[in-house]
């Protein structure tokens, strides 16, 4: 057939190559996917513009092995990725639950270090090439994807200590989709050095955040610190999934699987747009009671781990 949905390939920006939906039409292949929920998953370009969503990524064939594709290529394969993650997972039929279109856009503006959900589609920049590579890195789609499901969901108020929860949450489901460490943004972050991240949610001080309420930023910049308090919640899902002793308080680890059921019941069903930290400890331990009863090891767990990081 002429048009059709095809499985292509392309290569990726950190190397390799992946494998990705595409769609024909007169021999011409689009990074478009049409075989999953949504009318549509599809990837554009800017043209190191700022206009969105800019124009198709095409191939005359269906291997997109051009440079220019290659950020492409990343943000194709992790949004449909992470839109697998959450219908595979949790049940959630993209971002808002009801299937919505996702649009992804990369080589937004020049030398951006920078990506976004901007309340309809996600937007990439290629980085400066010191700070950041293209950041299309899985982590920070599943990321940028996980503040449209806030979005549709809590819709936590992106400052002070919702706004640190929402990163949080942005953070613990990308680390969970991205599920081989608990860094984020290792493959775009500092191409030039090897071995660091953007942030660690085993030890957010390597990202220079608090990893402890004591150690709380209450000053203004980054909307009342939105991207470092995040290492305090960041820290007690770690402890969660991982377990450890930590300022005193050991947490028996309950594992990945039951962590990311907790936090995805919370934000979906306690956590409202103006939810603290306090309210985040409270929110996953109602999800844990609603899960496991709240006299298990899970329940416990939860507890620890939020005690463990100064709250409650
Ligand atoms: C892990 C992805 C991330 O943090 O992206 C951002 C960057 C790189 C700069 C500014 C804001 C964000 C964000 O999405 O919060
Ligand atoms: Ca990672
Ligand atoms: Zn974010």
């Amino acid at each position: 057939a002429s048009v059709a949905p095809e499985v292509g390939s392309g290569t990726s920006t950190f190397g390799g190559s992946r494998t990705i939906p595409t769609y024909s039409s007169g021999g011409t292949y689009y990074l478009y996917d049409t075989t999953r929920g949504p009318s549509y998953i599809r990837t554009m370009t800017g043209n190191n513009g700022t206009s969105l969503p800019g124009s198709y990524i095409t191939d005359t064939d269906n291997n997109f092995t051009d440079t220019a594709a290659r950020a492409g290529v990343d943000a194709h394969y992790g949004a449909v990725t992470v839109y697998d993650y959450y219908q595979n997972t949790h049940g959630r039929n993209s971002y808002n639950g009801a299937g919505a279109n996702i649009t992804s856009t990369v080589h937004h503006r020049v030398n951006y270090n920078n990506a976004f959900w901007n309340g309809q589609q996600m937007v990439y920049g290629d980085g400066d090439g010191s700070q950041f590579q293209a950041l299309v890195d899985l982590d920070i789609v599943a990321h940028e994807l996980t503040h449209a499901v806030t979005g549709a969901t809590a819709g936590l108020i992106y400052q002070n200590e919702s706004g640190a929860l929402n990163e949080a949450v942005s953070d613990i489901m990308a680390v969970m989709v991205d599920r081989d460490d608990w860094r984020l943004g290792e493959l775009s972050y500092t191409p030039g050095v090897s071995g660091d991240a953007l942030r660690n949610l085993a030890n957010p001080p390597e990202g220079n955040q608090p990893d402890n309420y004591a150690d709380r930023y209450t000053g203004s910049q980054d909307n009342g610190g939105v991207h470092i308090n995040s290492g305090i919640p960041n820290k007690a899902a770690y402890l969660m999934a991982a377990g450890g002793t930590f300022r005193g308080v050991t947490v028996a680890s309950i594992g990945r699987a039951k962590t990311e059921k907790i936090w995805y019941r919370a934000l979906t069903q306690y956590f409202t747009s103006s939810t603290n930290l306090a309210g985040a400890r409270q929110g996953t331990l109602s999800a844990t009671a609603d899960l496991y009863g709240s006299g298990g090891a899970e329940y416990a767990a939860v507890q620890n781990a939020w005690a463990a990081v100064g709250i409650g």
